[in-house]
């Protein structure tokens, strides 16, 4: 299996790995547009008629999205599953109007992600959600596991808010394995800011589990047709 933080295995001459980069390219720059939108949106004090004419704009661009819909078990042609490249992650994926995104690199043993929070990702006013911050620790958890030659499933995920996350800031989130046993993975993680990386903002313990590969068949069909 590959690491997510591995390059992909096409070489850059190969036209399909060209064609790939182009795709990739462009979903990213929607994304891009789609979270400059989400952002536009939640911070709007429009009327009621120029937000209602922007949800008419809206729907007629989103009736130019729906063509070759896929159903949540497909892979998308332009990921690498399992442990490469996800285009729509809503965590790291450029793709994704959800995702901050969330960039990842190796890091003293483990991982690093570096990201913003907006005011789509918001709790208290000006902070984070909290459940956005477990989800971008989940997420490099589970990274850090890949990146460990472990990859595995979250069953266990305990985290603790010690101060409150600054929207707007430059992040800096982190993830290692600390032990393993059999199947399960043990995992920390913290997010902090990049100006006071050592002030731990939230601290997180997550356990792993490297399904069974019966359960891994049943549960991603895909293996399957890998093989
Ligand atoms: C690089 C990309 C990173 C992406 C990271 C994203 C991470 C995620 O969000 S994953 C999504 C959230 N997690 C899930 O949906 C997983 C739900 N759980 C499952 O489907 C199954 O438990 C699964 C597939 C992980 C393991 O199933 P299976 O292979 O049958 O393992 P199973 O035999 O039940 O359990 C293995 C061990 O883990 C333990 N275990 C399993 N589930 C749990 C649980 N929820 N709590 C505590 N222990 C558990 C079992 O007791 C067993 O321990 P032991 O061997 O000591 O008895």
């Amino acid at each position: 299996m590959n690491s997510p933080l591995s390059a992909s295995s096409r070489t850059p001459q190969d036209p399909a790995a060209e064609n790939l980069k182009h795709q990739r390219e462009a979903i990213a720059a929607l994304g891009h547009e789609l979270r400059l939108l989400v952002d536009a949106t939640v911070r709007t004090e429009a009327s009621p008629e120029t937000t209602q004419r922007l949800a008419d704009g809206v729907r007629a661009l989103t009736g130019q999205l729906i063509g070759r819909r896929r159903s949540p078990a497909d892979i998308p042609e332009v990921d690498e599953f399992p442990g490469g490249v996800r285009m729509y992650s809503p965590v790291t994926g450029p793709g994704s109007p959800m995702a901050p995104p969330m960039r990842v690199a190796p890091y003293e043993g483990g991982v690093v992600g570096r990201c913003l929070l907006g005011i789509a990702h918001e709790g208290p006013p000006g902070y984070g959600h909290g459940g956005i911050s477990a989800m971008l620790l989940d997420e490099l958890m589970g990274w850090a596991c890949a990146a460990a030659g472990r990859p595995g499933m979250t069953i266990s995920l305990q985290t603790r808010y010690r101060g409150p996350v600054p929207l707007e800031t430059p992040l800096r989130v982190r993830a290692h394995v600390t032990a393993t046993d059999d199947r399960k993975i043990y995992t920390k993680g913290s997010i902090a800011t990049e100006e006071a990386p050592s002030t731990v903002l939230v601290e997180a313990d997550g356990i792993f589990v490297a399904p069974d590969p019966d359960v891994a068949r049943a549960l991603f069909p895909i293996l399957d047709n890998a093989q």
